[in-house]
Parts: structure tokens; sequence; C-alpha cells
């Protein structure tokens, strides 16, 4: 197919990063850095159930409306394979509820401890448009707790091919393996191949 001929896409304003979770806005900055002009937006959206990529897309044309323009959401999710996937989009309640014994607890009648890390950002060029999703996955396996308890469930998952958990590793280093790097990394070559053009206004200084 000839990508040459396509005209770039003029984007209203710089995409607007909507997530309510710092600690994912600081991993989606270090990632990112300047490739894509973004800003972001703390609010706590509605979640639809289902499959994590229609999850992720919901959020993503919620968040274009109420932005009123191009947007970027991500959903994690975290999948146990002797629970068929599950906790999946739901682990932040699983998390909550339960805390890290609990989850581990959830695995005890299994002998299959292993597990995959799926990050699912959408893009939208902004309302009533079709979000465009890219899912990121790292396998590994669910331990008992270890390292800093300040981001969601790092402590309890462990990366296949290292013999530290999300929490123990350096920033840099989970940052170049995590679910959320295989995801942002699809997404920028996107960006990269789309060419989009950003219209920047006075109202979107800063
Ligand atoms: N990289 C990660 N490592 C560990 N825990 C994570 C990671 N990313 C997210 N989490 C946690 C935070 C939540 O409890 C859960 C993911 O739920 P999710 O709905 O994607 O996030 P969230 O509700 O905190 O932010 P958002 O506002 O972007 O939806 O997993
Ligand atoms: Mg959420």
């Amino acid at each position: 197919m000839a990508a040459a001929a396509k005209a770039a896409v003029v984007l209203p304003r710089p995409v607007t990063f909507v997530t309510g979770n710092a600690k994912k806005l600081e991993e989606v900055k270090a990632i990112i850095g300047n490739s894509i002009p973004f800003k972001s937006l703390k609010l706590d959206l509605p979640e639809l159930q289902g499959e994590p990529e229609d999850i992720s897309k919901e959020k993503a044309r919620l968040a274009a409306l109420q932005v009123n323009g191009p947007v970027l959401v991500e959903d994690t999710c975290l999948c146990f394979n002797a629970l068929k996937g599950l906790p999946g989009p739901y682990i932040k309640w699983f998390l909550e509820k339960l805390g890290h014994e609990g989850l581990n607890n959830l695995l005890m009648a299994y002998e299959d401890k292993s597990a995959y890390a799926l990050c699912a950002f959408s893009f939208s060029h902004g309302p009533g448009a079709e979000p465009l999703t890219f899912l990121g996955k790292t396998p590994g396996k669910i331990v008992p707790a270890r390292g800093p308890t300040d981001f969601g469930w790092d402590p309890v998952f462990q990366p296949d091919g290292y013999d530290q958990t999300y929490a123990e590793m350096a920033k840099e280093e989970k940052n170049k393996i995590s679910h959320r790097y295989k995801s942002l990394a699809m997404l920028k070559s996107h960006f990269k191949e789309a060419g989009y053009v950003f219209q920047t206004t006075d109202d979107d200084t800063n």
C-alpha cells in the first residue's frame, strides 16, 4: 500500500492524555518524552465492562467528547493465565479489595502462576472519530510482593527473564520492557507514519 500519497491529518491542538493516575502519567512522560506533543488532564472516566481493547476504545470516545480534541487514554490489565485472563481489566478493584496477598491467594489452588501485563492505549483524533488501539503485552508471573509499594500491582509481577519484580526494577529498566513501553512504541511509530500536523492556539500554552 502506498502511504506516500496520504495528506497529513491536521489535529487542532496537542494530544490530551486523560488519566486519573499520576504514576501512569509519569511513565508515559518518561517513555514518549517529546516525540508526541501532549498535555495531561486528570479525569476519572467511567470504564465499560468487557474486553481490554473495547474498554480502552470506549474510554477514548468518552475522553474525546469531554476534551473536544485529540486524546490518548490507557487501560491496564493484569491477566492470570490459570484464571483465563482474569482479573484482567478489573485488576484495579481486585487490588483495592484484596491487596497483594489476596492476589497471590487467588492462585493458591493452581500450580500455574504465569500472568501477563497488558496495556491498551487508544488514540482518537477527536469527538466522533473511531479510536485506534495499540496493545502491549509483557509475560511474567505472580509472586509474593517484593519492592516499593507505591505503584499498583508492580510488587507482585515479575516479568519473564528477570529475577526482580516490576517494583524492584530501576524505572529506566522497567520502561524498556514494560507493557506500557511496548504499546507506546507502536503509538510512536503510528505518529511517525501518519505525520500529524498540530495546530497550536493561544489557549493551549501550558
Ligand atoms: N504499570 C503498572 N504497574 C502496576 N500497576 C499498575 C500499572 N499501571 C496501572 N496500574 C494499576 C493502577 C490500577 O489499579 C490498575 C489499572 O487500572 P486502570 O483503570 O488502567 O488505571 P487507573 O484507573 O488508575 O487510571 P486511569 O484513570 O488511566 O483509568 O492497575
Ligand atoms: Mg481507570
